[in-house]
């Protein structure tokens, strides 16, 4: 049997999906190595649009002019607090993963924030999920441990020692062991050579080996009597921000003001 229907009277089956609009973001530190596979990551994304690379010697303006709602920076530690200054002023989001944030810089990103209560600024010191739920684990598992070390193990180009993320686990970690109550790690702090027992983040010792062949690694280590607890992430390859990083670009919005880490995110 043949039906005809006369095009006026046909109607299209499938229901109209209202189009979203894709969020644009442009990027700071393009061309390094992690700037590179945000880059990537970016490009790849169904609901991103990449607007503006930005590098040293670029003009900032690029990414306010190119309409960017979202800006990624993976820059230096001595240039950020100006990126990030630059985007809140014109209304831009920020996703930050570059290093050297401390409370006084974090409290300056805050008041910067104050008149703009729509704006939203996450720094996250590693932006790779099995990190994040390193700290998390070393955080929980602080208060059943008397002595406590982080050694973090990087590439040799990186420009900072300690990194972000070891400074953050033993704050964390620090934080975590004052709450319980416990009492100064009791592990020696002498050296016979300067440097040996490492750097001194809040009464945790944190170590710093660089490397040629390696990526970003670190380990906490706890001791008690007659036992040991290693908690270790190794990021092999930089692809292994990046689900973290486009977490934060599509969630920033929804959260106004400073966030430290992307826990929240993870709903963690
Ligand atoms: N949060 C996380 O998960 C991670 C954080 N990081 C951190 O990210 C930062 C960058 O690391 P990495 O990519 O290895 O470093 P790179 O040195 O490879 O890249 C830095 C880039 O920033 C550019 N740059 C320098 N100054 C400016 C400026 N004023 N404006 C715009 N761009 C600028 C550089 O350009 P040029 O070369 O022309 O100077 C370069 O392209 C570090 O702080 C690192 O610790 C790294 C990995 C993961
Ligand atoms: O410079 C890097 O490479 C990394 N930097 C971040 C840090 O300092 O913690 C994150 C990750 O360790 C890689």
């Amino acid at each position: 049997m043949t039906t005809s229907t006369s095009t006026t009277d046909q109607q299209d089956p499938t229901p109209t999906v209202p189009e979203v609009p894709l969020l644009n973001v442009g990027v700071l530190g393009a061309r390094g190595r992690m700037g590179t596979e945000v880059v990537k990551a970016v490009n790849a994304a169904d609901d991103l649009e990449l607007v503006a690379m930005v590098d040293d010697g670029d003009w900032l303006f690029d990414v306010a002019n190119a309409g960017a709602q979202v800006v990624v920076d993976f820059t230096r530690p001595d240039v950020v607090m100006d990126n990030i200054r630059f985007c809140i002023d014109n209304n831009i989001h920020c996703v930050v993963g570059t290093t050297g944030f401390d409370e006084a810089k974090l409290a300056t990103i805050a008041e910067w924030l104050e008149p703009k209560p729509d704006i939203g600024v996450v720094i996250a010191p590693n932006f790779g999920i099995g990190a994040v739920l390193l700290m998390k684990f070393a955080q929980e598992a602080a208060r059943f441990f008397p002595s406590v070390e982080v050694v973090e193990l990087h590439h040799p180009n990186k420009v900072d020692a300690p990194s972000g993320t070891a400074v953050r686990t033993a704050r964390l970690v620090a934080a975590a062991r004052r709450a319980a109550g416990l009492p100064a790690s009791p592990d020696a702090t002498t050296d016979s050579l300067p440097g040996a027992r490492g750097a001194d983040v809040e009464g945790v010792a944190v170590h710093a080996v660089r490397l040629t062949g390696l990526v970003a690694h670190q380990e906490v280590l706890m001791g008690a009597a007659g036992e040991t607890l290693t908690i270790r992430h190794d990021s092999f390859d930089r692809a292994s921000f990046m689900p973290g990083v486009l977490l934060a670009v599509r969630e920033i919005g929804r959260h106004p003001g400073l966030t430290v880490g992307i826990e929240s995110f993870l709903g963690l």
